[in-house]
């Protein structure tokens, strides 16, 4: 019988994974524990560590259990591994940063001092589960680690359990996956681990999403899935510098092609390039497996789809710059969003970053806003030069960024900045998908009221308080273009030409 569950690493995953098991499993007790104290005091404050929507209503609602409250963030690592039952590893696995596959593996190294950890600290049987994407193989190395370093008598079973949720829907994802991979041995000790680890899942997942497989295929399956998901996005923006060339539409083709049920309609939305903690990490970890494997072919095939995401990037960059006489030198330009993507106040490889650095080295006055991310978390991530950094202003609302500006970028969609039109349009999709709808009762749902509750941008004002001529670039394709043709402004969208393009010759 599972009684305690440990969750090691309290970051976008270990924090919410650990607040939806004890919400959905009152009778037991999750420790979420972390090795950086400020991280874990963040937790136990109202200010949570990160913005996700309905993640602070389930972590209030659990905690307003009072002496019944089963959820607990600590920094006592080796006190709640030896009481744990069931250890999840939720821990960071960035790109390597040196030495060998610096750049496109996994650094591991993380994951092997906290199994280090276990191995020293377990006294009684430990199932120890893969949260965390790790290259193929990782269990089977894990279960050595452990095997070899353990000093008491106790079991071990490893399981690969790759997580799926999408930053901005953590919660939802959490509530309600798509699917549960578990990957174990093939052994009957492994399958009983498997099915215990089942029965955790099964309080609220329905059985017939509980797929049971062997490690390196659930391993494999998670760097797989992110990569075919980057592969659709960076395929479509392929397809939107074709439209942008030849007059056509993007939002035409995706229509065109995603009726068909075989492509359907998702992720298939063009724009800046995606970002995120794990496209850029994963997709280049399927890469260097592939080029470890001697497989060369393949390894340029998912290598394509990073350099179709870089390109993407670097086009708008020029596209802005095409647009505006081909100098932005002196010109203040302001771009609405930082985050990755919306409802996140997540960074890591941001388009934005690149954008804004893009049109810094150019000479632009670049004043960004961004609801949920800090002004010190864009300075680092932008790490202007000295020259550059007076031009880099950060301002709390988009009026006072937008202020006096020749050109405004929109980065990240997100809800706040959308013209009336567009925000009725998601507003029925999101009724027809029942989303944040009366589908579930589920406290985790209600985030979205935290969005519709912040000021939307009022449009008329910004664009009578800008320098004429006056352009939008819509970066995210989710504004309006007759809205802001109606407004005189010059709107440039991805994935269909404009008559603000420069056409003469291209800017190398
Ligand atoms: N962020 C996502 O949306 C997401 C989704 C699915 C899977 N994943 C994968 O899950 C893993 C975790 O991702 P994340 O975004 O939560 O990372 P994160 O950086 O937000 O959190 C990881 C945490 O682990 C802690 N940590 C590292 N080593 C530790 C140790 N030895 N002992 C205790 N704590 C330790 C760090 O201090 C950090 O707080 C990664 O492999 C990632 O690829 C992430
Ligand atoms: O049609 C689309 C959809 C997304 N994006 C961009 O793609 C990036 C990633 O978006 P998304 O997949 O929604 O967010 P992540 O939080 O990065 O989630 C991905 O990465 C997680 C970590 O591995 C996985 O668990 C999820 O299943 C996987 O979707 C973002 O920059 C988005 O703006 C697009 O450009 N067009």
């Amino acid at each position: 019988m599972i009684q305690n569950i440990t969750c090691i690493g309290a970051g976008f995953v270990g924090g919410p994974l650990g607040a939806v098991i004890a919400y959905r499993c009152p009778n037991i007790s999750v420790t979420v524990v972390d090795k950086n104290a400020s991280r874990i005091d963040s937790w136990n404050s109202d200010a949570l560590p990160m913005y996700e929507p309905g993640l602070s209503d389930i972590i209030a609602e659990i905690r307003q259990r009072k002496n019944m409250c089963n959820l607990v963030f600590s920094c006592e690592i080796e006190k709640a591994i030896h009481e744990a039952d069931i250890i999840m590893l939720c821990i960071d696995t960035p790109t390597k940063k040196f030495g060998i596959g610096s750049g496109m593996a996994l650094d591991l190294g993380h994951i092997q001092a906290a199994v280090r950890t276990i191995a020293d600290v377990a006294t009684t049987d430990k199932i120890v589960v893969e949260k965390s994407t790790v290259p193929c193989g990782t269990a089977s190395r894990i279960q050595d680690l452990l095997v070899s370093g353990s000093k008491g008598n106790c079991k071990f079973e490893v399981l690969s359990n790759p997580e799926f949720l999408s930053e901005g829907t953590t919660v939802t994802d959490l509530l309600h996956p798509s699917r549960v991979l578990i990957g174990c041995q093939r052994t009957e000790t492994g399958r009983q681990a498997a099915e215990k680890l089942a029965e955790i899942y099964k309080r609220w997942t329905s059985p017939e999403l509980i797929i049971t497989m062997d490690q390196w295929s659930a391993e494999l399956s998670k760097l797989a899935s992110n990569a075919l998901l980057a592969q659709r996005i960076s395929s479509i923006n392929s397809l939107s510098a074709i439209c942008e060339a030849v007059d056509a539409n993007i939002d035409s083709v995706v229509e065109g092609c995603g009726s068909d049920p075989r492509i359907g309609n998702k992720m298939l939305h063009s724009g800046i390039g995606w970002g995120g903690s794990c496209f850029p990490k994963d997709v280049a970890a399927l890469v260097y497996l592939a080029r470890s494997l001697g497989l060369n072919t393949v390894a340029n095939y998912w290598n394509a789809v990073l350099e179709m995401n870089e390109d993407q990037q670097t086009r708008f960059v020029k596209r802005i710059l095409g647009c505006m006489q081909r100098c932005i030198n002196g010109k203040n330009i302001a771009v609405l969003g930082f985050s990755f993507k919306k409802d996140t106040s997540d960074t890591k490889h941001s388009p934005s970053i690149k954008l804004v650095r893009g049109l810094l080295v150019e000479g632009a006055t670049i004043c960004v806003y961004d609801p949920m991310v800090s002004e010190s978390q864009i300075r680092t991530d932008v790490s202007p030069s000295k020259d550059d950094s007076t031009r880099l202003r950060v301002f709390s609302t988009a009026d006072e960024a937008c202020a006096n500006a020749d050109a405004v970028v929109v980065a990240t969609e997100w809800d706040e900045f959308k013209t009336p039109e567009a925000l009725l349009a998601s507003h029925q999709v999101n009724l027809i998908n029942g989303v944040n709808g009366s589908e579930t009762n589920d406290v985790g749902m209600n985030g979205a009221h935290e969005i519709s509750a912040r000021k939307k941008v009022d449009w008329h004002s910004i664009v009578d308080n800008m320098k004429q001529p006056a352009f939008i670039f819509d970066g995210r394709n989710m504004l309006s273009s007759q809205y802001f043709e109606n407004l005189s402004c010059r709107y440039v969208g991805i994935g269909y030409s404009s008559r603000w393009d420069d056409v003469h010759y291209p800017l190398l």
